[in-house]
């Protein structure tokens, strides 16, 4: 596995560009991810404790979005539902470029794993399968905003009752002095976490126009337009937060 360290906005950039997931982002993902989104293991593992108690009998499981196939790892040690399959989607070639890799060392070490297949594919244009689970671990604050609604509903429209959506985002919160908080802590733990002051400020701008987070009441309240029955808050770490929606 290559896991260099994240030293993309190290140094001072004459402009700085629009964040993208390209080979330079991929290289350094997994250190860029654990040291940027507070809680981002322990979602990620219990995403597949969550996905065992939701998984029914011969469905699909979605990890859209999956980049280098962390959730879609984490299902496959923690699913054990018969007649399962993951789908992993990413539209970035190189994130499934490497995915495929890792996927292929998971096969190696370990024996009876639910079966794979990643696509290479915007997520937007997907034919879903019926499904039982689908993970959106921090991409529908990548999907323009005016996207999100028929996303979530084609999504419902594939769930099979007892499934589950799980989605993970960066939130934002209108309260200003709850969002400055949050986001003053959030600087904090990356500067724990190694990433300098100019680090922080470069990475903010370039994804300032990629990344649009919402808040919690717009999540909840989209959801269900989306025809989803109950919105189940499981995890907050700062201004990162994971829910469960139900069909
Ligand atoms: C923050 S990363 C997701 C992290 C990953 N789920 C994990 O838990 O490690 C967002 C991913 O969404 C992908 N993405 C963004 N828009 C997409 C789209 N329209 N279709 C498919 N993938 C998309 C990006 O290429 C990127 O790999
Ligand atoms: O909000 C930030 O500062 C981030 O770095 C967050 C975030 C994310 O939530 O996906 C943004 C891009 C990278 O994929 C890793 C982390």
């Amino acid at each position: 596995m290559i896991q260099d360290p994240d030293r993309i906005f190290a140094q001072p950039l004459a402009q700085v560009p629009d964040f993208a997931f390209n080979e330079d982002v991929v290289r350094v993902f997994p250190d860029m991810i654990k040291r940027s989104v507070p809680g981002y293991p322990t979602i990620v593992e219990n995403l597949g404790v969550l996905a065992a108690q939701f998984a029914q009998p011969n469905s699909v499981l979605y990890d859209l979005g999956s980049s280098l196939g962390a959730v879609t790892q984490a299902l496959r040690r923690h699913v054990r539902t018969e007649g399962c399959s993951v789908i992993a989607v990413d539209n970035s070639a190189a994130m499934v470029e490497r995915c495929r890799e890792y996927l292929n060392g998971q096969n190696s070490m370990f024996q009876e794993l639910l079966p794979v297949e990643v696509i290479e594919g915007d997520i937007l244009a997907l034919e879903f399968q019926p499904a039982s689970v689908v993970a959106l671990n921090f991409t529908l604050q990548f999907i323009a905003p005016q996207e999100r609604l028929a996303l979530l509903s084609r999504i419902r429209q594939s769930l099979l009752p007892g499934g589950a959506l799980i989605l993970s985002e960066k939130l934002r919160f209108n309260d200003c002095e709850e969002h400055e908080l949050l986001t003053d802590l959030h600087i904090a733990f990356k500067r724990a976490n190694g990433y300098s002051d100019l680090e922080i400020a470069q990475k903010r701008s370039a994804i300032e126009n990629v990344m649009k987070p919402d808040s919690l009441e717009e999540h909840r309240e989209r959801l269900l337009a989306a025809g989803f029955s109950k919105v189940v808050p499981w995890f907050q770490c700062l201004n990162f937060a994971s829910l469960i929606a139900l069909p």
